[in-house]
């Protein structure tokens, strides 16, 4: 049975239901996070955990017990709770915040003991954060503050922590360092960790389940690796323009539409920077004859209909080559990428000599056809 669990979990405001039929479980010490676009109810779901907001119905579970039915000491003890709400504690230094953490254990009188202490220390410590601890909270940076609101949930020594879009306000570096903390969590505290990311690509790296929530009722539930075939993430987010390209993790904008007005000869990653060059430029482009395992098709495919590849492993074909010739000499102009020809993309030298040949202008590189835009 899982850690974690709800049952017919329904939420909302006011009575009124947003979400409802969420029934989802976890094993203790695995990472859950939901994903969904703005406005779908991921922070309604969270705060409903947590009791911030109190659920419609259904229930929550954690440990076998209903976390409804628990005093708020308890679950200050079992839960720690990083929210994006603003909180702006007058005159406290950060050392005080983070201590807060420590208050389901303390006696009445809130008084810190020396293990309180050094606890406090040590949550400062892992998020490197140490050298703010007499700061004036108030007066740090978004970053800085949710690092400080994760030393102080750390500090809760708790079974499960409950985060909204933790990396919201942190630079690359912060989000590496604190996506690796909560794994880090996970992993040798056996914290369960049930946040909200909107960096997909980060979601599907760090989460052994994910949560899709859109609609409703939630869309899907399980693991990355099981959720996503191509085309769902663009569904879900209901991306029109530009993709998403799963096995990368990475964006593309919106790609240049019409007849191709230049063939990128390309391969092996040479061709990646010139398809971004033209993107940027909104230039239609065509692009080969490339191979479907190489990392240029992966980019080329989301930003022109008119990619000249030939299935993984195997030779290109006559027939192939001949359609990449007339693409080239349709477009009237070429960029050559820059990738090495040998002997299995020979048909790329090939390319080229026709271009030369036929005297189209042959531009070197992304630079060489920026160069020409720019009337250099
Ligand atoms: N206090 C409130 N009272 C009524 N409706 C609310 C309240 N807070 C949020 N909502 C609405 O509930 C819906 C879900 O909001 P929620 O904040 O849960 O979405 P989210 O998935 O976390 O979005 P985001 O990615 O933008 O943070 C939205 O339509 C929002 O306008």
């Amino acid at each position: 049975m899982g850690y974690f669990k709800t049952e017919d979990l329904a939420v909302g405001y006011d009575g009124q239901v947003l979400i409802h039929d969420i029934s989802i479980q976890i094993e203790k010490g695995t990472i859950l996070t939901l994903i969904g676009p703005n406005g779908a109810g991921k922070s309604t779901i969270l705060k409903s955990i947590t009791r911030h907001l109190t659920k419609l119905g259904g229930m929550v579970y954690i440990g076998g017990r209903e976390v409804y039915a628990w005093s708020a000491r308890e679950m200050a003890r079992q839960v720690a709770v990083v929210l994006t709400d603003r909180i702006r504690p007058e005159l406290m230094t950060c050392g005080e915040v983070v201590a807060m953490g420590r208050y389901p254990y303390t006696n009445a009188l809130g008084k810190l003991t020396e293990t309180d202490k050094r606890i406090v220390r040590q949550a400062l410590e892992r998020v490197h954060a140490l050298e703010l601890e007499e700061r004036d909270f108030a007066t740090l940076s978004d970053g800085q503050r949710q690092r400080i609101m994760l030393a102080r949930a750390i500090c809760q020594q708790p079974q499960v922590i409950v985060l909204d879009e933790p990396t919201a306000y942190l630079d690359i570096r912060h989000k590496i360092e604190l996506l690796d903390i909560l794994r880090e969590m996970a992993r040798e505290q056996r914290v369960t960790v049930v946040m909200s990311l909107h960096e997909i690509d980060l979601a599907m790296k760090i989460s052994d389940y994910l949560l899709c929530v859109k609609g409703d009722t939630v869309a899907r539930f399980g693991p990355p690796e099981e959720l996503f075939a191509g085309g769902e993430i663009d569904r879900l987010y209901e991306i029109e323009h530009g993709s998403y390209n799963l096995l990368f993790g990475s964006v593309e904008l919106t790609r240049p539409e019409g007849a191709p007005q230049v063939f990128v000869v390309g391969g092996g990653g040479f061709g990646v920077p010139c398809y971004r060059a033209l993107q940027k430029q909104q230039v239609p482009f065509a692009t080969g004859v490339l191979f479907e395992n190489d990392v240029d098709f992966q980019v080329a495919r989301e930003l022109s209909d008119h990619v000249y590849a030939a299935p993984a492993f195997e030779p290109a074909g006559e027939a192939l080559c001949r359609a990449a010739e007339q693409a080239l000499l349709r477009a009237g102009a070429v960029i050559d990428a820059g990738t090495p020809v040998a002997v299995f993309n020979r048909m790329n030298g090939r390319l080229l000599e026709l271009a030369r040949e036929k005297g189209l202008r042959v531009y070197r590189g992304w630079k060489g056809w920026q160069g020409k835009e720019s009337g250099v």
